[in-house]
């Protein structure tokens, strides 16, 4: 009897790699319900709590990044991707992959690195519409690069790009919650105009400083806010709403695990541009307000803020001008009907729809043609 389909995926840091490796993952799993997947994540990154969460086992590899502002630091980063080479040495030659997917992240550099030497096919997911520098050294021995812009080909070798856009978790569209109930499940109002803030999977600094600098503005809008903070900020702003007084119409919180609710709740939305956010936004067709983070690597969210921008399938505010003007946009936007159904129109347009599934036909393709050459 043939062997199983055994696929190992890595890569994570944040929300925004980790997401997609799952719904590949998950894709691979519903066209071949037999296949073995392993994931490979950094030790004490996100990754680690996640992935079980989803199901799949995982392991770590004590990998993390260089340090640019302390060099003498970076000695002791080298020993780590060493040794992190050598665990995913390890690591494939017991669970014996025939195809390694890398999703961007840490992890993913010594494990696709690893796989390639071994003869193992690889495939790369570059979410971003600005190569990251672990895809762009993987992709030289890459069998195929999954992308989810135009023009990927100033970074990739062109033939083995293919354009997918980015996977998006399966609850998302699978979502029946209504508008109301998921307001409600807010502690919100069903006749108000709704924005949710969000700042990626770690929140954003600037968002905050921004709701935080308009807080007689928002109390007064007669619009409702869904705002999520961040793990990191999230103690901070309590004490400071705590001091200032907290509007009713302002509902806060660390982290939202369940997006498809604060999305079906939201008319506008405010976002950072990390790709997983933007790939949800597309797909469900939301008006979006987009405030790229500049502590990026190559300003990569200004990049995929633009190429939306340009298609006039968002509106763009900088980092630095955010917190003077970010909530003003934002609430003359959200009263204008024919503004909103536009960006909404138009950002729907620039949808994916199936990902997943076709990144994992892609995976599967090559674990298929490894096993048969093998055998
Ligand atoms: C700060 C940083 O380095 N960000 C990068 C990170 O994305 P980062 O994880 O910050 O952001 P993304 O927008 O890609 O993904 C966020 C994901 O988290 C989910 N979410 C968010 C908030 C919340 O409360 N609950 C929740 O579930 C969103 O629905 C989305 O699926 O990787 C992305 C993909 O390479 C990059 O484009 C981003 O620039």
């Amino acid at each position: 009897m043939r062997e199983e389909l055994r696929i190992i995926v890595s890569g994570g840091g944040t929300g925004g790699h980790i997401f997609p490796a799952v719904s590949i993952a998950n894709a691979i799993k519903s066209q071949h319900p037999e296949a073995e997947i392993l994931f490979v994540g950094a030790e004490g990154r996100m990754e680690m709590q996640r992935v079980p969460a989803a199901g799949y086992p995982i392991k770590a590899l004590p990998i993390c990044g260089f340090d640019r502002k302390h060099l003498l630091k970076n000695i002791a980063v080298l020993f780590k991707i060493w040794k992190s080479r050598r665990m995913a040495r390890k690591i494939i030659s017991d669970f014996r992959p025939m195809a390694a997917v890398g999703v961007g992240g840490y992890a993913s550099g010594p494990t696709l690195n690893v796989a390639g030497a071994m003869g193992i096919p690889t495939l790369i997911q570059e979410q971003n519409s600005y190569a990251g520098v672990t895809n762009k050294l993987l992709a030289k021995r890459a069998d195929k690069i999954c992308v989810a812009y135009d023009g990927m080909e100033r970074f990739f070798p062109k033939e083995k790009i293919i354009l997918t856009g980015n996977p998006v978790r399966q609850g998302l569209l699978e979502n029946t919650k209504s508008r109301e109930e998921a307001l409600a499940d807010f502690g919100l109002l069903p006749g108000l105009k709704t924005v949710l803030l969000i700042g990626g999977s770690l929140g954003a600094r600037t968002l905050n400083e921004s709701v935080l600098a308009n807080l007689t503005a928002i109390s007064a809008s007669g619009v409702q806010f869904i705002w999520q903070t961040g793990g990191y900020y999230f103690a901070h702003i309590q004490e400071q709403l705590k001091l200032k007084g907290q509007p009713d119409n302002l509902f806060v919180t660390d982290f939202i695990a369940k997006m498809e609710d604060a999305y079906a709740a939201a008319d506008l939305v405010i976002s950072r541009a990390g790709a997983s956010s933007i790939s949800e936004l597309c797909l469900l067709g939301k008006p979006a307000i987009l405030v790229p983070s500049p502590n990026v690597a190559e300003d990569h969210q200004t990049k995929n803020a633009l190429a939306l921008v340009d298609k006039q399938a968002a509106l763009y505010v900088k980092d630095d001008e955010a917190v003077d003007k970010l909530i003003g946009l934002a609430l003359n936007v959200i009263r204008d009907a024919d503004k909103l159904s536009a960006l909404g129109r138009n950002i729907k347009a620039m949808a994916f729809t199936d990902s997943a599934d076709r990144i994992a036909e892609e995976v599967c393709k090559l674990a298929v043609a490894y096993r048969e050459n093998r055998d």
